[in-house]
C-alpha cells in the first residue's frame, strides 16, 4: 500500500517514522510519503490561505496548492499502481479528508481502508480547506471525508497519525502475530475483555481464579461475558446492532 500525506506541518507526522509502522516503511511493507503543500505554491512568500469569501473569523485554505499537490501524489501513486499489477485496473486512490464534518473513522473503516492501493491524507488547517477542492478531486478520487469524533482539533494532523496507525497495522506482515488483531475492542462489535498477567496477587488484589483454572472453554465464556458487561456498561450505542444470540445463555438478557 502507498499512502501520501500532504500538510503545511509535515514534521507533525514525524512519529510515523517510529515503532511498528516505522518498520513497516523500512521492510517496505508500507510506502508512507509525507510531502509539504507549500511545496506546490508559486508566490514568494509560498501562501496557502486567504480570507473566508462571505466574511467571518480565520482564514481558508487556498485551492489551488491543493491541486497542484494532489494531482501529483495521484500521478505518482498510479505509477506504482500500474507497475504493481499488468491488469492496469488500480482502483481511483481514496482522499481522506479529517473533518469534524466527515463520517465516523470506525475499526471498518480501518480495515475497509487497509484494502485500497493508494490512500492520499490531506490535512487541513485553519478554518478548512475550500470546498471546491473536494468536488474538483472527486474526479480523480473517491473523496471521503472523516472524522475522528465529535471534538475540533487544530488540524488534520493528529487524526491522521491514529487513521494511519489504525490503518497501517493491518496490513500484512506489520503485526508479529496476526492473532493479535483478531480478538481487540470493536473487531467483533462489543469491547475487549480485561487482560492480566503476574503477579496474580498484587496490593490485595487478585486475578479472577477462572484465568487460573485452565479451563478454556470457562475462560472463553468470562472473557465474552466481559465484553459484554463492559460495553453494556461503557458503549451500550454498540449494543444496538449487536446479537445477542452470539453470547452465553446467562447473559442474553442479564444486561
Ligand atoms: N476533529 C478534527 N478537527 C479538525 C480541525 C481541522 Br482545522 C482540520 C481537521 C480536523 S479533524
Amino acid at each position: 500500500m502507498r499512502i501520501d500525506v500532504v500538510s503545511i506541518f509535515p514534521e507533525y507526522l514525524a512519529p510515523l517514522e517510529l515503532s511498528l509502522i516505522g518498520k513497516a516503511r523500512q521492510d517496505g511493507l508500507l510506502d508512507l510519503r509525507v510531502h509539504d503543500l507549500r511545496d506546490f505554491t508559486t508566490d514568494r512568500h509560498r501562501t496557502v490561505d486567504d480570507t473566508p469569501y462571505g466574511g467571518g473569523a480565520g482564514m481558508v485554505m487556498k485551492p489551488e496548492p491543493w491541486a497542484q499537490a494532489l494531482t501529483a501524489v495521484a500521478a505518482e501513486g498510479s505509477g506504482d499502481a500500474a507497475g504493481a499489477g499488468d491488469s492496469g485496473d488500480a482502483r481511483k486512490p481514496v482522499l481522506i479528508v479529517p473533518s469534524p464534518a466527515g463520517e465516523r473513522f470506525t475499526q471498518a473503516t480501518a480495515h475497509q481502508l487497509a484494502e485500497e492501493d493508494q490512500l492520499v491524507f490531506a490535512c487541513g488547517r485553519y478554518e478548512g480547506i475550500d470546498e471546491r477542492v473536494l468536488e474538483w478531486a472527486a474526479d480523480h478520487f473517491t473523496v471521503r471525508p472523516m472524522s475522528l469524533g465529535d471534538y475540533v482539533l487544530n488540524g488534520g494532523e493528529v487524526a491522521v497519525l491514529a487513521m494511519v496507525e489504525a490503518i497501517g497495522r493491518l496490513l500484512p506482515g506489520v503485526v508479529g502475530n496476526p492473532e493479535s488483531l483478531v480478538e481487540e475492542s470493536h473487531s467483533d462489535g462489543l469491547l475487549e475483555y480485561p487482560v492480566y498477567t503476574k503477579p496474580s496477587s498484587w496490593r490485595d488484589r487478585d486475578v479472577p481464579a477462572v484465568l487460573l483454572s485452565g479451563n478454556h472453554g470457562k475462560i472463553a465464556q468470562w472473557r465474552r461475558h466481559e465484553q459484554y458487561r463492559r460495553t453494556a456498561e461503557r458503549r451500550p450505542d454498540l449494543l444496538a446492532g449487536f446479537d445477542a444470540g452470539t453470547l452465553p445463555r446467562a447473559d442474553r438478557t442479564a444486561f
